[in-house]
């Protein structure tokens, strides 16, 4: 679904944050990217989202070499992945209903068409009783869940989360480790980027693990 063959990235003239990444990121796969703080995982989901171009190498996403595609067409690539962001970035002026439902929203879709979809994820992730609360007055979990269940709506094929346990205790921490389990097993490829070494000792998955620039993955 993903390939990244001999990427490079640097930051203007800075030095190379991400060396010679060969790697593949198959349908329906689950992993973990870990690796030291300063590492590039940000910098690397980045560029799984298409919001970075790597300075050197080849991207294919979706069967699609990314430094061919015209940049009109990158919205509707980025729709097929979900992200969600180490600051939830949710928006402070909106209901968690309305966070979730506004990528819908600015497609120009109508409301009928995804009230009952918004409600049944909303519902899945557990924020049920929460729907109408802007996100100041939701928990630090309550928040992961809102910008999980944000970047699910579309429905994408790949799930990227940069730290989702970042902010929340071990109970509520394996509640959402589940939470993209499940999703995984209904067929979403998920990448968890996380420092956490206790979640990712809850499950057997692949690792794909950043230092110095350099990718090891342990499968
Ligand atoms: N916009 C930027 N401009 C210049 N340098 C940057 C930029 N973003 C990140 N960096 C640098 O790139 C390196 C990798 O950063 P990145 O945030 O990708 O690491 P990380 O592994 O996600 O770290 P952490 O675990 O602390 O979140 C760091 O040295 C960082 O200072």
């Amino acid at each position: 679904m993903i390939h990244f063959e001999n990427v490079g990235l640097r930051y203007g003239m800075g030095p190379e944050i991400l060396r010679d990444l060969t790697f593949d990121i198959p349908k329906k796969s689950f992993q973990f990217l870990t690796g030291p703080s300063g590492a590039g995982k940000t910098t690397l989901l980045r560029l799984l989202f298409l919001s970075l171009k790597p300075t050197r190498g080849l991207i294919r996403m979706f069967d699609r070499n990314i430094s061919t595609i015209p940049r009109e067409e990158f919205p509707m690539l980025r729709r097929r992945v979900g992200i969600v962001f180490q600051d939830f970035r949710l928006l402070d002026h909106l209901t968690t209903y309305e966070n979730v439902a506004l990528p819908l929203r600015v497609r120009g879709k109508d409301e009928s068409s995804y009230r009952a979809d918004v409600l049944e994820l909303l519902g899945w992730v557990g924020l049920g009783e929460r729907i109408n609360v802007l996100p100041p007055v939701l928990s630090g979990g309550e928040k992961q869940r809102a910008a999980i269940a944000r970047a699910l709506i579309d429905r994408p094929e790949i799930l990227l989360a940069d730290e989702p346990t970042g902010n929340v205790d071990p109970p509520m921490a394996r509640r959402l480790l589940n939470l993209f389990l499940e999703l995984n097993r209904l067929g979403t490829a998920v990448v968890i980027a996380t420092h956490d070494l206790s979640l990712m000792d809850q499950v057997e998955a692949r690792r794909m693990i950043l230092s110095q620039g350099r990718l090891d993955i342990y499968e």
